[in-house]
């Protein structure tokens, strides 16, 4: 099973020892990106990925290639043009101070730049049978959303399963007017098979009247002709964290249990959630386990560092075996 995926590749720099950027002067440095965490997740659990993105043609671009195929993903359809990479900071949260992201301009870097004209994407899709987009494409320049749209279109025309994520991201939208981004999200959903996001997604952005979750997917997926739509959240019982994750199919809404949460790093959540409920659909899992599987990976991620999830399927498998108790493997 091939799988591309197409989005930025960001150099994250999380500051060391849980400090805050204001106390520290040291950084620790990965590669990552929405489709870089569901590739990543997807290569170890034994799929064959790859990403088409655009890097900087210098050493920062051959460093984050390089990180790439430590992940296990192939560095085939990478492209290098231009001179800068998007970058953000991380400040892992600790009890009451929450984790914070800041973003560097990622509006100038060579995937935000690239015209949409310029990428192959005919031959990028040659041998490939799942194409994950990441919807943040949207909000950053013309030519991504050009290029996520071109490629979206070409994908559902040769018949390959089409994933798309809304990752709607409000502090990447200040500038974007509420209209706008609803008819680029409704421009690029006929063209998707599998859908990951959330009711909010679909009242807030697409604006669904509030209505019993069943009716609301169901009238939405119809209206897009969306085979699944499947998402995550987070609840509060007790003053314990859980996290639990929902997948719509035809008529029904399935739910999973909800899976108490220890949060290391909670960045790449969704992304963990999505690779999970993707590997569940591949291997033709019913649709609970597919959800356990999915919530279980996910839970693993953010109880770890970086948006990049490595565990493999027996590593899922094993926590959810051992209903989570096992804290110590040797
Ligand atoms: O911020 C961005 O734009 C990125 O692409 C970097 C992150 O790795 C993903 O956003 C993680 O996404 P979640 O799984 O929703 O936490």
């Amino acid at each position: 099973m091939n799988i591309l995926a197409f989005g930025e590749v960001l150099i994250r720099f999380t500051v060391t020892d849980k400090m805050m950027l204001e106390q520290s002067d040291n950084l620790n440095m990965t590669t990552v990106g929405t489709g870089v965490n569901l590739l990543s997740s997807l290569a170890h659990f034994g799929y064959n990925t790859s990403i088409l993105t655009v890097l900087p043609d210098n050493p920062l671009g051959k460093k984050a290639a390089a990180d790439l195929r430590k992940l296990g993903i192939s560095d085939r359809r990478l492209l290098y043009r231009g001179k800068n990479i998007g970058s953000f900071f991380v400040e892992l949260g600790q009890g009451a101070r929450p984790e914070r992201v800041t973003y560097q301009d990622r509006l100038s870097s060579a995937f935000s730049l690239m015209n949409a004209d310029d990428y192959d994407f005919e031959k990028a899709l040659v041998g490939i049978d799942i194409v994950h987009i990441c919807g943040i494409s949207l909000s950053l320049t013309r030519q991504t959303r050009r290029a996520a749209m071109k490629l979206a279109e070409l994908a559902h025309e040769r018949n390959k399963v089409v994933c798309f994520d809304f990752n709607y991201r409000f502090s990447l939208n200040e500038q974007n007017n509420h209209e706008v981004m609803k008819k680029r999200y409704q421009s690029i959903l006929p063209y998707v098979d599998i859908l990951f996001g959330s009711k909010r997604d679909i009242t807030g952005l697409l604006d669904y009247p509030n209505i019993d979750e069943t009716k609301l997917y169901e009238q939405f997926c119809h209206d897009y002709q969306i085979n699944i739509f499947a998402g995550s959240k987070r609840t509060f019982i007790d003053g314990k964290k859980f996290f639990e994750g929902f997948l719509f199919h035809h008529d029904k809404v399935y739910n999973s249990a909800p899976r108490e949460l220890n949060i290391l790093d909670r960045i790449g959540s969704g992304d963990a959630f999505a690779s999970g409920v993707i590997t569940g659909l591949l291997e033709k899992w019913d649709f609970n386990d597919t959800l356990e599987f999915a919530i279980a990976n996910s839970v693993l991620a953010q109880a770890s560092m970086n948006d990049s999830p490595i565990f493999s399927k027996e590593d899922v498998f094993h926590y959810i075996d051992s209903e989570g108790k096992n804290d110590l493997i040797r």
